[in-house]
């Protein structure tokens, strides 16, 4: 059988997980901003694979240290510096035409002392904050308009009733019984993709979790899979800057746990908290005329 020549096909290429922390040390009170940061650049890097010409080549060590060199003046929103860096990127070599920036945020508290005398938190010493990551990803796609995608994963959450899973289908290997009252545990990862430019990344930011936690303790659920929805319906309707929300979310299964051998009810008070299997939820909720971005969604992992 005759074949056709072998040419490269798509490719990017980076730095992946710089991990940089940033002390901002004006006064005696200093903050951390602690990030793990990837850089992938896309455009004409064909010589390179073909020919090993690296004229076209800005080293990974190169784009790790453009990294370090931006913080220098402030890292900010992780938004805004992945911003910063694309725009240098795809500004300053014409033949980078896109290419894709993502990181993690890690947050750090002041360690609470507990003093009397009014001054509560240490200046310079931390604890991590919450379980959950941020992230951020910026996509340039053939030299059009950065599309931001920002989100959390991680963001470990329980419930200890108003939760219930009744009236799925029975068959013969059905073996579950209707539960009207149950444990409902999750670890939410979602990203969220905005539709416009210069926000205060922070403050939405912020505001989307809180929406998001406040959905998942308010409502009422009848399966996982509908407080997904919720969630993503609440941030949605609280912000016309968000176009979609991707979900998925681990249904951490709690068993109640038989006491009768030991001649002990058990009122829904002790469960066993299984690791796996686990019930994988995953769904997407979305603006009935959001604009497609499947560029900025690939090769995104972990979402359907
Ligand atoms: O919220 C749930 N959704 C399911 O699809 C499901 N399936 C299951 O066994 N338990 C649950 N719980």
């Amino acid at each position: 059988m005759a074949h056709g020549s072998i040419v490269l096909g798509a490719n990017q290429y980076g730095k992946a997980e710089v991990r940089l922390v940033k002390v901002t040390r004006d006064t005696a009170r200093h903050e951390i901003e602690d990030l793990s940061i990837t850089s992938q650049l896309r455009g004409d890097f064909e010589a390179a694979h073909v020919e090993g010409d690296n004229a076209h080549v800005i080293a990974t060590d190169t784009q790790k240290n453009t990294a370090f060199a931006f913080a220098r003046d402030g890292v900010g929103a992780p938004e805004d510096l992945l911003l910063r860096l694309a725009r240098h990127f795809v500004d300053d070599f014409e033949w980078v035409t896109g290419g894709r920036w993502a990181a993690e945020k890690y947050s750090w508290a002041h360690i609470d002392m507990g003093n009397e005398d009014g001054e509560s938190t240490h200046d310079h010493a931390f604890v991590r904050g919450g379980t959950e990551i941020r992230t951020a990803t910026v996509t340039i796609d053939g030299g059009g308009a950065p599309t931001v995608i920002a989100g959390l994963k991680d963001l470990s959450v329980l419930k200890s009733t108003g939760s219930q899973f009744t009236g799925f289908p029975r068959d013969v290997y059905t073996t579950l019984q209707d539960a009207t009252d149950r444990i409902l545990a999750t670890s939410v990862t979602a990203r969220w993709r905005y539709n416009t430019a210069g926000l205060d990344y922070d403050a939405v930011y912020a505001d989307v979790r809180r929406v998001l936690l406040r959905a998942f303790a308010d409502k009422h659920s009848h399966a996982l899979q509908q407080t997904l929805f919720q969630m993503g319906k609440a941030v949605l309707e609280a912000h016309p800057e968000i176009d979609e929300i991707k979900f998925s979310m681990p249904n951490r299964h709690h068993y109640l746990v038989d006491l009768s051998p030991f001649d002990l009810d058990n009122p829904g008070e002790v469960f066993f908290a299984a690791d796996r299997p686990y019930g994988l939820i995953e769904a997407v909720v979305q603006r009935d005329d959001a604009t497609d971005a499947a560029a900025a969604w690939e090769g995104m992992a972990g979402f359907c």
